[in-house]
C-alpha cells in the first residue's frame, strides 16, 4: 500500500489564548506587572501585553493527506506565520510523501535561511513539523509517542507555572514556578519584593517543595547573581530560569558560575535550532535547557537538540507546549519531568493550557498524566469547532478548507 502524499496545505489564525497563551483576557495572572526587558520603561511594566506580548496570536497548520487523513498543530505565529507558511514553506510540502518529514524540514530551513535561522520562521517551520508528526501518525494510527520510540516511564510527572506554587503542592505536583515581578528598573525596592514573595511561598509549601523563578529575559547579570544567592541560600531556590536575554551566552556562563552550588540555571525556551542549544551547552550556560517545541524547530529538530544535550548530561524539560511536548518527554530518560503552565486566571484551577482552541486536551491529576492517556492517534486532539478559523493568505484556492 503506497503511503499517501500531501495533497493540501492550510495556515490558520486563531485568537483568544491557545497557543498564543499570552493573549489572555485583562486580569490574568499572566499579564500581572511581570518583570520583562520592557520594563525599565514605567508605561510597560504593568502589563506585557502593553508591549504587545500577544500581537501574533496562533498559527494553525493544517494538512490534508490524498487519503483524505488531517493532521495539525498550533503554535505562536498569527498572520505572520500564516504568510510564511503559504507564501514559502507549503512548496516543499504539498505534494511530498506523508513520510518525507526530515527532507521537509531541511529544505524549509535552508530555504528560510537568509531570513530566518530563529523567531517567527522557527515557530512556521515548527508548526508545519508538528502537522506532519500528527499526520504520519494518524495514517500509521499511532500516537506520536510510539513514533519516537515509545514511551520509558508510565506517567509524565509536572510542575506547575503560575503565582500558586501552594496550589501546585496541594495538587499533587512536584514543584511551582513563580514569575519575577520586579527587575533592575525597579532596585533594591523590587528585589526585596521578589524575595518577601518567594519567603511567604517557601513559608506554605515548607522546605522541601521545588520554588522556582522565572525572570522571563529580564535582569542583567549582577542583579541575576545577588538574586539567585540570597533566594538559593535563604529560601532554597531551585532553579532560577531565563535570568537574561537569549543571545547572552557569556553571561549566562557567567551566572552558572556565580550561583551557589546545588542551585540549577534553566533557559532555552526562546533559543531554537541543534545549533542554538549547541552553542549553550558548549559554552556551560546551564543545567537544564527549555526548548518549545513550537518555537525551536519542532519535533525534528528537538530530537537532535535532546540527543547533543544528553551527550552532554544536560536534562530537556520542554517549555509548555501542551500535548507537543508531553508526547516528546514520556520518551526521553533525559526529560524526567515537564512544564504544566496553569492557564487558569487566578492560577488556582487546573485548565488545559491550550484552552479553548484544543478538544481532548489530557491535563495532569495529582500532577500527573499516565502514558495511556496519550494513546490516541497523532498527538491525539482535536481542534475546537467553535474556535473561529481564519485563512489570511491562501496559496492552494484548491484546497480550501
Ligand atoms: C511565566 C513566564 O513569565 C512566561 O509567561 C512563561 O510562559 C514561560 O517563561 C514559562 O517558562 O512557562
Ligand atoms: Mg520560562
Amino acid at each position: 500500500m503506497p503511503m499517501p502524499t500531501i495533497a493540501h496545505i492550510r495556515a490558520l489564525t486563531l485568537r483568544g489564548g491557545g497557543a498564543d497563551y499570552h493573549d489572555q483576557d485583562a486580569g490574568h495572572w499572566i499579564d500581572e506587572h511581570i518583570s520583562t526587558p520592557m520594563a525599565r520603561y514605567p508605561e510597560y511594566r504593568k502589563s506585557r501585553k502593553s508591549f504587545g506580548l500577544d500581537v501574533l496570536g496562533t498559527l494553525v497548520v493544517e494538512l490534508e493527506a490524498s487519503d483524505g487523513t488531517v493532521g495539525f498543530a498550533l503554535t505562536t505565529g498569527g498572520d505572520l506565520g500564516c504568510w510564511i507558511v503559504e507564501n514559502h514553506l507549503a512548496r516543499f510540502v504539498r505534494g511530498q510523501k506523508v513520510t518525507d518529514i526530515e527532507k521537509i524540514w531541511d529544505q524549509m530551513f535552508h530555504a528560510t535561511l537568509h531570513y530566518g535561522r530563529k523567531g517567527i520562521v522557527l515557530n512556521a517551520i515548527s508548526g508545519v513539523d508538528l502537522a506532519l508528526w500528527d499526520l504520519l501518525a494518524k495514517v500509521r494510527g499511532e500516537p506520536v509517542h510510539a513514533l519516537l520510540g515509545g514511551p520509558v516511564r508510565d506517567e509524565l510527572s509536572f510542575y506547575m507555572t503560575g503565582t500558586r506554587p501552594d496550589f501546585a503542592q496541594q495538587q499533587g505536583f512536584i514543584g511551582g514556578k513563580l514569575p519575577l515581578h520586579h527587575g533592575p528598573a525597579e532596585r533594591e525596592e523590587g528585589l526585596r519584593k521578589n524575595l518577601q514573595l518567594l519567603a511567604d511561598m517557601r513559608q506554605k509549601c515548607g522546605k522541601d517543595f521545588w520554588l522556582m523563578y522565572d525572570c522571563w529575559m529580564s535582569l542583567d547579570l549582577e542583579y541575576a547573581t545577588r538574586l539567585a544567592k540570597t533566594a538559593h541560600e535563604e529560601f532554597g531556590l531551585k532553579w532560577i530560569e531565563e535570568a537574561l536575554p537569549p543571545d547572552d551566552y557569556w553571561g549566562y556562563a557567567e551566572l552558572r558560575r556565580n550561583v551557589p552550588r546545588g542551585m540549577l540555571v534553566a533557559t532555552g525556551e526562546h533559543e531554537a535550532t541543534r545549533w542554538g542549544f549547541r552553542m549553550l551547552l558548549e559554552m556551560e550556560c546551564c543545567d537544564i535547557l527549555q526548548p518549545d517545541v513550537g518555537w525551536c524547530g519542532g519535533i525534528t529538530e528537538l530530537l537532535k537538540i535532546s540527543a547533543l544535550a544528553d551527550a552532554h548530561g544536560k536534562l530537556v524539560v520542554p517549555h509548555g507546549s501542551s500535548v507537543y511536548s508531553y508526547h516528546f518527554v514520556i520518551t526521553r530518560h533525559n526529560s524526567p519531568f515537564a512544564e504544566f503552565l496553569n492557564m487558569s486566571p487566578g492560577a488556582d484551577e487546573i485548565v488545559p493550557m491550550f484552552h479553548p482552541q484544543l478538544l481532548d486536551e489530557p491535563v495532569p491529576v495529582n500532577g500527573r498524566i499516565p502514558a495511556s492517556a496519550l494513546d490516541r492517534p497523532g498527538f491525539g486532539v482535536r481542534l475546537n469547532p467553535q474556535c473561529r478559523l481564519h485563512r489570511p493568505f491562501s496559496s492552494d484556492s484548491t484546497g480550501a478548507r
